[in-house]
């Protein structure tokens, strides 16, 4: 026995033993309040398609992500992140579609917020699901991806979001001082209540395979990488610094992605900047997770709530999840 261990008198597994002290001292837990759903859409009108890649999950057209907001709104999920596939006949190199006020988003965010204006509504502002080569900017002859031309695209996507009503834009593109420009354009357009979540430390990951097929971007990028604008995986202090400007430039919120590989990040980020944080739980980590369980080599329910539960406890205020649905439905019936 070593010297300073007070056993017998302190026996850990005391408080374990019954139902009753193990919810005494639980930390952590899980409410609706805490998840942001993700949600694929496509043009047209009474259609879905599955993502093959992504078990569960279909792209819907505006008319069917009526029902889906519509069961957030019954389960106590705050808010509904929308992400489009775009026709490829409308991708171009600049990406200047997603401008268009009458594009899918718009459309699809003036729908949402008159049938269900008490749900929150969070766009991407990112460059990829309309651009022609599948990055998240301009690019120009010789490859590179443009930071301030890509910017300018950005604001105006940006805007063109806010002036039909989203509640939160959610700049997803890694260029600098996009959160800045974009905050300043709000201002200036006199949109002041519309909140930013920053993808502040997005990393370079092969995680996000699966979001590409469902964006269907997958094909235009072929073999490129993110390389020179999303971070390298190696690193922490640089995602500091990410953080820390985006707060100086206006976030309101800001997010560390992916999720469960990166929670070292999200518990550092909470640590030092202690302002709303968010951890984006990947298509990937989604697909990982659901092959196992097809399989049987996992247990659904408990490795969703599980991972869920890490993500509290690394200190995220709210998790972007695929699994959102299913977390909140199984919270209502336990
Ligand atoms: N801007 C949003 C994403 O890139 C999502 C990635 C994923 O779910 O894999
Ligand atoms: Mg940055």
């Amino acid at each position: 026995m070593p010297t300073n261990s007070n056993f017998p008198l302190i026996r850990m597994r005391r408080m374990r033993r019954d139902p009753f002290s193990r919810a005494m001292m639980r930390e952590n837990v899980i409410t609706a309040g805490d998840l942001i759903y993700p949600v694929f859409i496509l043009d047209g009108a009474n259609r879905r398609e599955p993502v093959l890649t992504m078990p569960g999950v279909e792209r819907v057209s505006v008319d069917l992500l009526m029902k889906v907001a519509e069961e957030c709104v019954n389960l106590g999920i705050p808010v509904l992140s929308l992400f489009p596939n775009i026709d490829p006949s409308l991708k171009t190199n600049d990406g200047v579609e997603a401008t268009n006020p009458e594009g899918l988003i718009p459309r699809a965010v003036r729908e949402l917020k008159k049938h269900f204006p008490e749900l929150g509504i969070m766009t991407d502002v990112a460059l990829d699901p309309y651009t022609s080569h599948g990055q998240d900017g301009t690019v120009d002859d010789k490859g590179s991806i443009l930071n301030d031309e890509t910017t300018e695209m950005l604001v105006r996507q940006a805007l063109t979001q806010a002036e039909c009503g989203v509640d939160i834009v959610g700049p997803s593109d890694m260029m600098d001082g996009r959160i800045g420009a974009i905050r300043e354009a709000l201002e200036n357009k006199g949109l002041i209540h519309t909140r930013i979540m920053a993808y502040s430390a997005k990393y370079a990951s092969a995680f996000y395979g699966p979001f590409r097929d469902a964006v269907g971007s997958a094909a235009a990028l072929g073999k490129a990488d993110k390389n020179t604008y999303q971070m390298d995986p190696a690193n922490t202090d640089e995602a500091l610094r990410e953080v820390a400007l985006d707060i100086a430039e206006g976030a309101d919120m800001v997010m560390v992605k992916p999720g469960m590989p990166y929670l070292d990040i999200v518990r550092r980020v909470k640590d030092e900047f202690k302002v709303p944080t968010f951890a984006y739980q990947v298509s990937g980590e989604y697909a990982m997770l659901k092959a196992a369980a097809q399989n049987g080599w996992l247990d659904h329910d408990k490795v969703m709530m599980e991972s869920m539960m890490a993500f509290k406890r690394a200190g995220a205020d709210g998790v972007l999840t695929y699994f959102a649905l299913d977390i909140a439905r199984k919270l209502k019936t336990q």
